[in-house]
């Protein structure tokens, strides 16, 4: 019988660091989670325990950190990607390297209607992500985020399903609808002068106004249809993909009290839930490669 190492990857996940920019009296804060995984000819590490071409993974959590202060790490999509560059570049014999990033919101507390310098709170919107693979004859970036909590009250239907036995849920033609979604989408071999931070809040708000104007008859066609608006907003994405848990809403019996509810008050289910995934892809896209071969699991 013959056992051979599989596919291998290593690094630091989930360094927590704080940029503060404090060039001027007003600061600015980027927070963030970031993990790096390598790639390349480590097999000696894992057959025989031979370090001599791992690089540490707290060498590479240190490299995280100064590249935090070489540059401020915003957008964090151009941080990612000098930090794989200076892991494939600088450090023979690495082959590729993927760098994860979950980005923390904050924005600046307001004080008589004015934004204070250095004084932030926390955003309860969604977690913004980046996953680079740089390999180096390849460049992946998937700019994403995570836990977008949406709904509409109305504007949602669900019937005509298929129907056994076992069914009882009831045909709807007015509903809540919400998820906290999750998106990712992929942009290849990306032009140096991207614009991330403005693609990141065009692709979110082309997503968010579909969600809202599109008649639904299934969360399945909602996120095709988001799906395809950014691709359509933006052609330098070659694909994106959605996750979407149904939260649901169930109207509460009111027959026993002396109230009608007419869709106005509702349980919200935390589980079970549908959890719906759709994707989109642009026809002669270029290639995924590694683009989703993940690390940490976490964008
Ligand atoms: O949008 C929906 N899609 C489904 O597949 C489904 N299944 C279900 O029970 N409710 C819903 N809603």
């Amino acid at each position: 019988m013959s056992i051979q190492l599989g596919p291998i990857q290593y690094g630091k996940a989930e360094t927590r660091l704080v940029r503060i920019v404090r060039d001027t009296a007003r600061h600015e804060i980027t927070d963030l989670n970031v993990s790096s995984a390598l790639r390349g000819p480590f097999e000696a590490a894992y057959l025989d325990g031979d370090q001599s071409n791992v690089l540490p993974t707290d060498t590479q959590k240190n490299s995280a950190y100064v590249w935090a202060k070489k540059l401020n790490p915003d957008p964090i999509e151009a941080y990612g990607l000098a930090l794989a560059h200076h892991f494939v570049d600088d450090v023979p014999p690495v082959e590729a390297a993927r760098i994860e990033i979950e980005r923390y919101g904050w924005t600046r507390v307001e004080i008589d209607g004015r934004p204070h310098d250095h004084t932030f709170v926390r955003t309860g919107q969604e977690v913004r992500t980046a996953a680079i693979t740089y390999e180096p004859a390849v460049t992946h970036v998937v700019q994403g985020f995570k836990d977008l909590v949406v709904l509409k009250s109305t504007g949602s239907h669900f019937k005509d399903f298929l129907v056994d036995e076992y069914t009882t849920l009831q045909p709807t033609d007015d509903r809540i609808m919400a998820t906290s979604l999750t998106a990712k989408w992929r942009i290849t071999d990306p032009a140096a002068d991207l614009d991330w931070n403005g693609m990141y809040a065009g692709v979110k708000a082309a997503m968010l106004e579909r969600f809202a104007e599109l008649e639904s008859y299934a969360l399945q066609q909602t996120l095709w249809h988001m799906g395809r608006a950014a691709l359509e907003a933006y052609p330098a994405i070659a694909e994106i993909r959605l996750v979407a848990p149904n939260k649901h809403h169930f109207l509460v019996d009111f027959s026993r009290f002396d109230e009608p509810n007419e869709n106005e008050v509702f349980h919200a289910d935390d589980r079970p839930y549908g959890l719906i995934q759709a994707s989109a892809v642009r026809e002669g896209a270029s290639p995924a490669g590694d683009a989703w071969y993940s690390y940490t699991g976490l964008v």
